[in-house]
């Protein structure tokens, strides 16, 4: 199993990386909120631009002033409308903001893998350095044939693998889970899978077990049905943690 290292934080055999969200309106409003996060349990701070009233003036200036601001390392996320997220996707605007946020110096860039094929010249401009997430998930439903298509994840123009169901009954996380585990065993990179709303749950508690190195918390506000408190999740892990 490839280790997932996302800056200078990686995970361990026993431990995912816990990543929470910024869920800022306005840039400014998101410096607040990393700082907050700073302050947190949180290993990794996922920055959801989508949420930003206007992307349109979206500069390196401000996304560097966020990033100083968790001094976490930090994966940039435009989750488009038609993954769940808040902002219709726009091929110029996505390709000068992810630019913007490889210049500011985030550690991550998430990229829908939807989205690789139009996204190619901003692939072709992205580090080494800095990872790409490819990301993919399924709202109402867990697809029966998740094996193959966490496969042919890794066979793509990415570093690490993101997949994330809707489970419709418990059988659903067992087959996330085990699906994950299938692959996470041999593929040459890491995977960060959860099945998502209440009936999830415990797949965001036990997945590093089955080979998933992350898990999304909230902190400040969810990002995503079925997401635990960091405080929850640490709980139940038996980690003890003062606020
Ligand atoms: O891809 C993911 C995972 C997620 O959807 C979740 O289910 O926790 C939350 C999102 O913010 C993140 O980009």
């Amino acid at each position: 199993m490839k280790q997932l290292k996302i800056g200078a934080v990686a995970a361990t055999a026993d431990r995912p990386l816990i990543a929470a969200p910024i869920t800022a309106y306005t840039w400014q409003q998101a410096v607040q909120q990393a700082d907050l996060l700073k302050k947190s349990a949180v290993d990794v701070v996922e920055w959801r631009v989508d949420y930003l009233e206007t992307l349109d003036n979206l500069m390196v200036t401000h996304i560097q002033k966020v990033c100083q601001a968790t001094s976490k390392p930090v994966i940039f996320t435009w989750r488009t409308q038609a993954e769940g997220g808040a902002k219709a996707y726009s091929r110029r605007t996505y390709e000068r903001v992810y630019l913007n946020a490889i210049t500011a110096g985030v550690a991550a860039l998430d990229i829908e893998i939807n989205l690789l094929a139009d996204q190619k010249n901003l692939l072709k401009t992205i580090p080494n350095d800095v990872q790409i997430i490819g990301s993919k998930h399924y709202f109402t439903k867990t697809p029966a044939n998740l094996v193959s298509l966490l496969d042919n994840m890794v066979t793509l123009p990415i570093d690490i693998i993101k997949l994330a169901t809707m489970p419709q009954q418990l059988s659903d996380v067992d087959v996330l889970l085990t699906s994950t585990k299938k692959v996470a065993k041999n593929a040459n990179k890491p995977l960060i899978t959860m099945a998502m709303g209440v009936m999830g749950m415990p797949s965001r508690i036990i997945g590093r077990r089955y080979g998933s190195q992350l898990t999304f918390v909230t902190v400040i506000n969810s990002s995503a049905p079925g997401q635990l408190m960091v405080t929850d999740l640490l709980q139940k892990w038996g980690t003890r943690y003062d606020i």
